[in-house]
């Protein structure tokens, strides 16, 4: 069973070292997060099943790592510039910003009510109604005010100011030269670093529609109010692929890659029924989309929130940056490009037309993916004994560490250097963290390696090293191996332990 509440993962992640807030020491910098010990093991395994899914097991994508540092040009025509904005509301009593849509959601339904009708609407939903509010910001701002929406800082009314549009994108300096020219964003997506590399990839690959491009790596977004831990994070990770299809072929395509995204998930430990699917209505799609499915999980205390878009995103993308676009037949309304010096389109190999291939993109987060994950293996249990047992039930691919190698005797060289030994030997099978062990008795080391999802335990005793109690030595290199899941216990001969793990493990 998932965990109940945020809560008790928070709690978990800081106590075992997975996750820790960033700039702590100095009062924590809001939206930040520092992946420790665990945490980063945790993520990177996520990342590392994604790209073995994506790219090494699929023939039809490569890889990419594009910049970080971006030009201004490319968010200008993609559209980040003008539109990549969330509407921001401020309470002058308290001085708190909030996320208009976000603030709403959080109102009583008679509260929206006198909202909506101070605003004249009738029929309304939210999506309706923030366009409202944002339509006429001083109207909205008497309204809100007038219609008593509760500060949930506070619990009173707020005095509302005007809604406004805020854009999302941190703008830096680049160069020694501080002017007006110089500047450009951190990626507020790794997408965009995608499609202006969609000539080079082409050219220095030889690639034939339908392909991929897929790509993990940090973005930035300013979030008006980051929560829930890292659900919602000023600095974060995606993991995206850019799959570009002919046009006609694009609406197959995109559910093909739903059903491939949802099966991932689920090789993730998420089963389907945390996850649903939702067809984000025509009124909420961004800009680019002509159709997208959002996967929602169902998050301990949130509920069910977004982990992945899956987005049909037409030829707006690369229609957008490229050259020569009125010989292009876009279907998409993009904005023309006079600044661009590459061709984004491919030839069709019977007509010798060119045209813009449409794209479909599955993005997830990485760090929701985390969380997810997290949340899905937390996992309470009472034991026989009365006790309860906290176990992380991670896929065996995403523990942090695969096998702690724990020397009963912590004194006894004979015992401590065998199990070094068998430590050196199991790492180099390459299945990832293998830990030796020697703090704390064994009952406090299963504990605490139940709690941080490690599958096996492996202890070397007297047995292991020829000196049982009773002088036998038929139990000579074989040591213990405990299961995380089961708690049960078997001798395993060393010379099948690589097999055995292997095996398991996968
Ligand atoms: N601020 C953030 N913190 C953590 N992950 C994020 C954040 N914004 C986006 N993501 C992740 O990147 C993925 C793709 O980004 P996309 O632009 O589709 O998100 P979004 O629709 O803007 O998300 P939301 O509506 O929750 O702000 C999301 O599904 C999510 O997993």
């Amino acid at each position: 069973m998932p965990a109940e509440t945020m809560d008790e993962l928070v709690s978990l992640c800081k106590r075992r070292g997975f996750i820790f807030q960033g700039s702590e020491i100095y009062g924590g910098l809001q939206g930040t997060y520092d992946y420790g010990p665990l945490g980063v093991e945790l993520k990177n395994n996520l990342k590392a099943a994604w790209w073995r899914a994506n790219v090494y097991e699929r023939d039809d994508m490569e890889g990419l790592d594009a910049s970080i540092l971006t030009h201004r040009l490319v968010l200008h025509y993609s559209g980040h510039e003008a539109t990549f904005a969330d509407p921001l509301i401020d309470n002058r009593i308290s001085k708190k910003r909030y996320r208009l849509d976000h603030l709403l959601k959080e109102q009583k339904p008679q509260v929206l009510e006198a909202v909506a009708e101070a605003m004249g609407l009738g029929d309304w939903d939210m999506t309706t109604l923030v366009a409202a509010l944002m339509a006429d910001p001083e109207k909205a701002a008497e309204a809100m005010t007038s219609a008593k929406v509760i500060d949930p800082a506070n619990g009173a009314p707020g005095d509302w100011t005007p809604p406004r549009p805020f854009n999302m994108m941190f703008r830096t300096n680049i160069g020694p030269v501080v002017d007006e020219d110089s500047y450009g964003y951190l990626r507020p997506e790794t997408a965009q670093g995608i499609f202006i590399n969609f000539k080079n990839v082409l050219d220095s690959t030889a690639r034939r529609l339908p392909f991929g491009i897929a790509q993990i790596g940090k973005a930035f977004r300013n979030e008006i109010t980051p929560r829930n831990f890292i659900f919602r994070v000023r600095e974060f990770e995606q993991m995206e692929i850019e799959f570009f299809v002919k046009p006609g072929t694009d609406e197959e395509w995109h559910q093909r890659w739903l059903e491939t995204r949802l099966q991932w998930w689920e090789d993730q430990g998420i089963p389907r029924h945390q996850i649903h699917v939702l067809d984000v209505p025509k009124a909420d799609l961004a800009h680019y989309s002509k159709r997208t499915f959002d996967l929602m999980y169902n998050f301990p205390t949130l509920g069910f929130e977004e982990i992945e878009g899956i987005a049909n995103r037409s030829d707006y993308d690369l229609g957008s940056h490229t050259k020569a676009q009125s010989e292009l037949n876009i279907q998409a309304r993009v904005m023309e490009n006079t600044d661009s010096t590459a061709k984004l389109a491919v030839q069709d190999p019977d007509t010798k037309a060119w045209f813009v291939p449409y794209v479909i993109e599955p993005s997830a987060g990485v760090d929701r993916g985390v969380l997810a994950v997290l949340s899905e293996a937390y996992t309470k249990e009472q034991l026989d004994s009365g006790e309860e047992r906290i176990v992380l039930k991670l896929k065996p691919h995403l523990a942090p560490i695969k096998v702690a190698v724990i020397p009963l005797a912590k004194n006894k060289e004979e015992i401590t250097s065998y199990a070094r030994s068998l430590k050196a030997r199991l790492q180099a099978l390459g299945m990832g963290r293998v830990l030796y062990e020697d703090t704390g008795n064994i009952g406090k080391a299963y504990r605490r390696h139940d709690e941080v999802g490690t599958p096996f335990c492996l202890t070397v005793d007297y047995d292991t090293i020829g000196k049982s109690q009773d002088g036998s030595t038929t139990l000579k290199d074989t040591v213990t191996v405990r299961d995380r899941d089961t708690m049960m216990q078997e001798r395993v001969h060393v010379s099948e332990l690589a097999q055995y793990l292997l095996e398991r493990l996968r």
